[in-house]
């Protein structure tokens, strides 16, 4: 154990001190902190408390973790579920750190075995469930001098506004005064203002730090499909290679019921997955089977009921698949969140019907009748924005993000989401405008309210504004002001009324009830729809397509530019002239300015690398079978790539890998390095590659590559480096082709050099695609369709012309931005550009989709 350091007794420093640096690379194998993670770990390192709400996996674990390693204390940490402790557990041994719990199957004698450990501080950590703590408080008297720190995992269950509430964690607030003196650090993904004031109220933390990282997971990608048979819908996803049939990498998927499970792993079965299910109604022993066999890839697939949410903690799962309309949107960020912990790309897929939506909100309905206003409104709203995610036609990201914070800072980029992708290809700007609704949503608001008194639901409302006859018995019995009301809105047809009266239920104005005693439910107005009502204000909705096939001629012109939501710029992005202002070079170009590549490698060497890859796999998952733990316990996916990259002949080089704790290279290191010697004996590999030599990148172009998002720096690095082909590419990152072409063509426009013989771009290509640019679609490159229409089919694709265009626009710039002539002005439009990266302003596939800060409200 290392030596105690009272908590009082030191203050920490703004910036990590070596020794810090030295604990992080040895426990974690991390050699930098993401943001926010060293002044989390420096708050509650001095003392002051601190809920921290990170983005799923950004590295909590870190910030509860490392403050014990540094001052070898005790460190009590709450998490609520028995799989994610035993996860932990095993994670923190392999590292040779001592840690231990303490649940309902803890015998007594083995809890007097904790406690010794405990005072003679032979433990750091000590996992407990909310559950225990209940009723703990004599044993937790006994240990308070020797715990520091509580952290509380998953702090959202804390609250009754949050998805999860679990009533246990509500009593946690006595360990302040159990354990006193003791620093309480609470975590969590999810949660908005409500919630986090909440935790902080009820965890007795009034004064605690609020730290929030960027909530925005970009390596998640996401997609929303209308469910039709569920065979077409999950088999149509398969990809089929060596490994079977599967979703492209471990794969969970979550249905609303059991039923539903069961059906869907029978469907996957025939059709040749290796898939388990997980629900509530099978036995625990199964369960564990299930978890266990996905952790260690035995399955690749799991289908599961939400019982399978906050438990799985495997950092490769590929893709999340909901098979029918999720209830919430936190619960439903949490489920997706299970994707790329590794940082990895990764696919977000949801199928859902309008059935099932109004199924949800039905059952909301019901099971919120009870509570009090403010949490019976919170409620609807988590479903309504899941609803606008499912249905809206603009990005997804910034409907999940806007839940969180409706100030939120974050800007998507590129590979955000199905719409986006849309709107990238498109030959105009389709964006749907905004529509001013005040007077109709006025009328109905009073109908339901005043007419029909919000005991019924909409359809009498809209028929009474339609001056439908069948309602016109009604009107006789209203005040004037109504009778005048029938009728205003019979321009419109009933599909218009219908998208408004959904509009207004999303905007929180239409409450619905559940009918007492029977199905259905009825309209009311809420506290806020008559605040508004009788208001002055405006009312703007995003129009929906049957609101704008009654506005034929406002529709074409709706390509002004500044018309239309979170798209940035209006219709035009025109390239700045006919000169160059500066000049793009491709990796074969032997221009000053670019380093020259060490050779690349050979399809044969390539080869070789993908085979030693194959063998460190197997290698590591016969460690994980022989340790009985998870073989990601081992190493990661991306330790495994890195040390086939460098094929180490000694400890020493194999230092170089990241994220590989020391304990864990000190450990597995020589099995791998034995593995390498041999392969390279007999294929003639070379060995000891350090992966940084092959980076030939200037320091400004490492900087400019720093500000990509990271999945398009890791497809960047491998074209770098292996100057393949496309669709070669795309194989080995696992991803689409167009995926792998729309990161390079960020990387064109960031002014990085690529491999263009690679990708098959000439510059005759990319002079014919600048003619016709200037002479046929008047400079305009915003819709990338326009641009092919230029040419005859089969002249060029879409992957190659997104690439061409950044490339100039990279080259020519951007009309609306500085043209400099001299140095310093050259330099000043390059720091626009790099601006314009970290915050895109296109929104064509010739650079990341775009979003206006104004629009969406940041
Ligand atoms: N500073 C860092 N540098 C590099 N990788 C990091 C860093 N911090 C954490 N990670 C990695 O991030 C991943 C997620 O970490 P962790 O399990 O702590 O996430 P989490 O926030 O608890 O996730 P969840 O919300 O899903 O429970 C791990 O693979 C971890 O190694």
């Amino acid at each position: 154990m290392h030596r105690v350091i009272p908590l009082s007794k030191r203050s920490w420093p703004e910036s990590p001190p070596v020794e810090v640096m030295d604990a992080m690379k040895k426990y974690f194998g991390h050699s930098t902190f993401r943001p926010r993670q060293w002044e989390i770990v420096r708050e509650v390192m001095n003392g002051g408390d601190v809920l921290a709400i990170m983005a799923t996996g950004y590295g909590k674990s870190v910030c509860y973790q490392l403050p014990s390693l540094l001052r070898g204390d005790l460190t009590i940490v709450i998490s609520p579920l028995l799989s994610l402790i035993e996860d932990q557990l095993k994670g923190l041994r392999l590292n040779k750190i001592r840690a231990t719990c303490i649940t309902g199957n803890t015998s007594q004698s083995e809890r007097e075995g904790i406690e010794r450990e405990i005072t003679s501080r032979s433990v750091h950590f000590l996992y407990l469930t909310p559950e225990f703590v209940q009723n703990a408080d004599f044993f937790l008297k006994r240990i308070a001098p020797y715990v520091s720190m509580v952290a509380i995992d998953e702090a959202h269950c804390v609250s009754q506004w949050g998805h999860d509430f679990r009533s246990s964690y509500r009593q946690l607030a006595k360990l302040k005064q159990l354990l006193h003196p003791v620093t309480f650090l609470a975590v969590t993904a999810t949660a908005t203002r409500n919630v986090a004031d909440d935790i902080k109220e009820s965890l007795g933390m009034r004064n605690a730090k609020e730290m929030r990282t960027n909530l925005n997971r970009e390596n998640i990608f996401l997609e929303v499909k209308r469910g039709t048979r569920m065979i077409d819908d999950l088999t149509g996803l398969l990809k089929e290679d060596k490994k079977g049939r599967h979703f492209g990498g471990p794969t969970i998927i979550y249905c609303q019921t059991k039923e539903v499970v069961n059906e869907a792993k029978e469907t996957l079965i025939r059709a040749g997955v290796r898939v388990a299910s997980y629900h509530g109604g099978m036995t625990p022993t199964a369960r564990s089977k299930t978890h266990d066999d996905f952790l260690s890839d035995r399955i690749s697939t799991v289908v599961a009921t939400i019982a399978f949410g906050m438990g799985i903690d495997k950092p490769d799962v590929r893709v999340v698949i909901h098979y029918g309309a999720p209830k919430n949107i936190e619960s439903f960020y949490q489920e997706i969140g299970r994707a790329g912990r590794d940082g990895g790309d990764s696919r977000s897929i949801v199928y859902f019907t309008d059935a099932q939506i109004t199924r949800n909100r039905s059952l909301v309905a019901g099971s919120v009748a009870s509570l009090s206003e403010e949490y019976r409104l919170h409620s609807q709203q988590m479903g309504v924005h899941m609803e606008m995610y499912l249905t809206t036609l603009k990005c997804r990201r910034r409907e999940i993000l806007s839940h969180f914070d409706s100030l939120c800072s974050s800007s998507p980029k590129g590979g955000c989401c199905d719409n986006c992708d849309r709107l990238m290809l498109r030959s105009v700007n389709e964006e749907t405008p905004d529509l001013e609704v005040s007077a109709e949503a006025r009328a109905i608001l009073n109908v339901i309210q005043r007419v029909y008194g919000g005991r019924f639901g909409g359809q009498k409302a809209i028929d009474y504004v339609r001056g439908m006859s069948k309602e016109e018995e009604r009107k006789r019995r209203v005040p004037n002001d109504l009778k005048e009301t029938f009728g205003v809105g019979k321009k419109r047809n009933e599909l218009w009324w219908k998208d408004l009266v959904k509009q207004l239920r999303m905007k929180g104005f239409i409450q619905e009830n559940k009918v007492q005693n029977g199905f259905g439910m009825v309209l009311s107005v809420s506290g806020e729809g008559v605040r508004w009502m009788n208001g002055k204000e405006k009312l703007l909705v995003s129009a929906t397509a049957v609101q704008l096939k009654k506005r034929g001629s406002e529709r074409a012109s709706h390509s002004t530019p500044g018309v239309g939501g979170a798209w940035n710029g209006g219709s035009e992005k025109r390239l700045l002239g006919v000169t160059r202002i500066r000049e793009w070079k491709s990796l074969s170009d032997s221009t000053p300015g670019v380093l020259p590549l060490a050779p690349l490698p050979t399809p044969q060497s390539m080869q070789h690398r993908l085979q030693l890859q194959e063998i460190l796999f197997e290698i590591r998952n016969g460690l994980a079978t022989k340790r009985d733990v998870a073989p990601f316990h081992i190493a990661s996916n991306k330790v495994i790539e890195e040390i086939a990259a460098i094929v180490p002949s000694s400890v020493d080089s194999i230092a170089s890998v990241s994220d590989w704790s020391e304990e864990r290279r000190r450990e597995f290191g020589p099995d791998f390095i034995e593995a390498c010697t041999k392969f390279a004996a007999v294929t003639g590999m070379s060995m000891d590659t350090d992966k940084k030599s092959q980076w030939m990148l200037t320091d400004e172009q490492k900087k400019k590559l720093d500000q990509l998002p990271p999945t398009t720096v890791s497809t960047y690095r491998v074209h770098l480096q292996t100057g393949i082909k496309a669709s070669e590419l795309a194989t080995m990152r696992n991803l689409a082709e167009s995926t792998v072409c729309t990161h390079l063509s960020y990387c064109a426009l960031a002014g990085l050099p690529l491999h263009l013989e690679a990708l098959n771009i000439s510059r005759d290509l990319r002079e014919a695609v600048h003619e016709e640019i200037k002479n046929k679609v008047g400079r305009n490159i915003r819709y990338l369709k326009a641009i092919m229409e230029c040419f005859p089919e089969g002249f060029v694709d879409y992957n190659k012309l997104k690439i061409v265009v950044n490339i100039l626009e990279y080259e020519y710039g951007i009309e609306g931005e500085e043209r400099g002539e001299g140095k310093g002005e050259m330099e000043k439009s390059q720091e626009k550009r790099e601006r314009t990266i970290e915050l895109p302003t296109s929104s064509t596939s010739n650079g990341p989709p775009a979003f206006k800060k104004k629009k969406m409200g940041l």
